[in-house]
């Protein structure tokens, strides 16, 4: 298939690498020409993806947006979250009526608390059952290696599902398919909420008890507000859920793990996002969650925890001891 990736990112540059493996021609639309350069000239992208020494010869790559999606017959959309919408406003009229458009981003946007799906889908009048959402245990750096991997293909249309499903099977990438879009958006942007709490723990010197409560209790929080949401339990225990959650609070390959672990080495929120190597979408997505957790009636201590970190400056001792009150409750 004819396959275009919006934003050559570290996460856009090793999926678009998954779709050449499986048999796509793939075009990488970035704004920087640099980096157009850098993949058309040199099948390289130093700045966001440096350990893949040679990206494949079925990746191509243009700045021109009509160019990049004109013959597209998906189109996979891995900019910031937070930007997405404004992104997506100048491709709205030049996407093919009958492209599917994929997202693999994981955030909730900040002002308007939208899952990325319902941001995809505004922004370019896109019927619901022409969206699907890519999310899994998936750092980019260890998919760009080509190391085993699964991920979760989620679209209201099954069969669509179905399709992106095969697009994107490699020998080494697995992909499973699921109905349920708002489990999959959920699990995608709050676990890096709960990855930078236990990155933070772990920087500040705490060891598996204090890591496993911060994550456990964050899936907990994440799964009833997932469910309050519309979701599906299931998806909750699988992959995007618990599966991310494993991956992503317990490696230092993650942009929220290390930005947590930096905060709880003592950083300030500037200094840790200096330091940080890509987008940290939990950052930005804390704040929404909280106000999601608000609207929908469900108690999210840990993500309160987390917005007072970001916008006080709790320290880690701080966030935690306000973490659970003295009253007894059930787990
Ligand atoms: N990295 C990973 O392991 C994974 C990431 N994801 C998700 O995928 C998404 C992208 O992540 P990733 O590629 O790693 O992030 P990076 O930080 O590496 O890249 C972010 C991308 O967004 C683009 N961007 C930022 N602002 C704008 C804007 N205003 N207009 C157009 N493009 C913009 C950047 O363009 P520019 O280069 O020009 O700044 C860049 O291509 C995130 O939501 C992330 O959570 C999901 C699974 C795995
Ligand atoms: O989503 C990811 C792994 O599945 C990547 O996490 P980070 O965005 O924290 O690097």
């Amino acid at each position: 298939m004819r396959i275009t990736v919006l934003g050559a990112g570290a996460w856009g540059t090793a999926f678009g690498q998954v779709l050449a493996d499986a048999g796509n021609e793939v075009t990488m639309w970035a704004r920087e020409s640099d980096i157009v350069d850098d993949i058309v000239k040199r099948h390289h992208n130093s700045a966001r993806l440096p350990v893949v020494d040679r990206l494949p010869d079925s990746m191509t790559a243009t700045g021109d947006r009509a160019q990049a999606v004109a013959q597209a017959q998906i189109v996979v959309v891995a900019i910031a979250a937070q930007f997405a919408r404004e992104a997506l406003a100048d491709f709205k009229d030049l996407i093919p009526a009958d492209a599917l458009v994929v997202s693999l981003m994981k955030g909730i946007e900040r002002r308007s608390m939208d899952r990325m799906d319902q941001v995809v889908c505004q922004a370019l009048d896109l019927p619901e059952e022409r969206f699907a959402a890519v999310s899994g245990p998936n750092l980019s750096k260890e998919v760009a290696l080509r190391q085993p991997s699964a991920t979760v293909v989620a679209c209201k249309d099954l069969a669509r599902a179905r399709t992106m499903a095969a697009a994107c099977t490699t020998d080494y990438f697995k992909a499973f398919v699921t109905a349920d879009v708002v489990g999959l958006e959920m699990c995608g942007s709050f676990k890096n909420v709960v990855a930078l709490a236990v990155g933070m723990v772990r920087g500040a010197g705490y060891g598996e008890n204090t890591a496993s409560m911060v994550e456990t209790r964050g899936l907990a929080e994440l799964t009833a507000l997932g469910q309050a949401a519309g979701a599906d339990f299931k998806t909750f225990a699988g992959l995007a859920g618990v599966g991310d959650l494993i991956a992503t609070c317990g490696s230092s390959l993650s942009r929220n793990y290390s930005f947590g672990s930096n905060l709880g080495k003592g950083m300030s929120v500037e200094e840790a996002t200096q330091a940080s190597s890509g987008v940290a979408e939990g950052v930005p997505t804390t704040e929404a969650v909280v106000a999601l957790g608000r609207q929908l009636g469900i108690h999210t201590p840990l993500a309160y925890a987390m917005s007072r970190v970001l916008s006080e400056g709790l320290t880690c001792d701080q966030m935690l001891s306000q973490l659970f009150g003295r009253e007894i409750s059930e787990e």
